[in-house]
């Protein structure tokens, strides 16, 4: 569903060649859950920018789906982030002008849904991620867990094979980021996505299918010990 091959990303600074990534494969399954865990600046965004086509490799090759993505231009990589990935950032980046209704249906009308398919799905997915109530809130009238759950059911909200979250419950107290993740939990089962989250919360990350790491450059199983 998702799967990286001997992916390269290094970035020169000065007489400095800092190798981020290094002949590094990774894959995932549909539906599976996999925690990224390692220290700032090991490179745990740059390979979420790599694994949703908003950076390019070095070299190697990223599969989503099963599309090879390395020779696709630029709108090709701009149409399959819009259809097969969803992301989540720490921060909900809703729009605050409108509805949490209206945030969950944007994406799908801009990948050409009618208004009427669009709030159908949305509505949907609030109840799913039980915040039907708030739908017509705006974000600044939601608490940080339902703005981040409104984030959650917008990255889904296309269908896409991939979600890529970047600290996804890291602007939350120790219960919000719970209930948050549980109901992120749910919807990946329910919807198949191949989900994979970078966090620094190891309790979080045990909960998960898989947990791996960057070491040397290469995407390893993580061992807490
Ligand atoms: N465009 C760039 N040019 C030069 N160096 C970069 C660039 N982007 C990232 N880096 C460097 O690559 C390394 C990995 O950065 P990255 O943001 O992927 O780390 P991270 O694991 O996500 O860190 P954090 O947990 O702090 O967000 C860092 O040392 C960073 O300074």
């Amino acid at each position: 569903m998702l799967k990286l091959e001997a992916v390269e990303r290094h970035f020169v600074q000065g007489e400095n060649r800092l190798v981020i990534l290094d002949q590094a494969d990774f894959s995932m399954e549909s539906g599976e859950m996999v925690a990224l865990v390692a220290p700032s600046g090991a490179g745990k965004s740059t390979l979420l920018h790599i694994a949703g086509l908003l950076e390019r490799p070095d070299s190697g090759e990223v599969y989503i789906g099963d599309q090879a993505c390395g020779t696709f231009t630029d709108q090709q990589r701009t149409q399959t982030r819009r259809n097969s990935i969803g992301f989540v950032y720490q921060f909900h980046h809703l729009l605050p002008e409108f509805s949490a209704l209206e945030n969950v249906m944007m994406p799908q009308m801009i990948s050409g849904l009618s208004r009427r398919q669009a709030s159908a799905r949305a509505a949907q997915l609030l109840d799913y991620m039980r915040i039907g109530k708030r739908a017509e809130h705006r974000p600044a009238e939601l608490s940080g867990g339902e703005q981040q759950r409104v984030a959650i059911a917008r990255a889904v909200a296309n269908s896409p094979h991939v979600l890529l979250a970047d600290e996804p419950t890291g602007n939350l107290d120790p219960v919000t980021s719970h209930y948050v993740f549980d109901a992120l939990t749910a919807l990946v089962r329910q919807s198949g996505v191949a989900a994979l989250i970078a966090t620094h919360n190891h309790e979080l990350a045990q909960r998960m299918d898989r947990v791996v790491t960057l070491a040397d450059g290469k995407i390893v199983p993580a061992d807490f010990g």
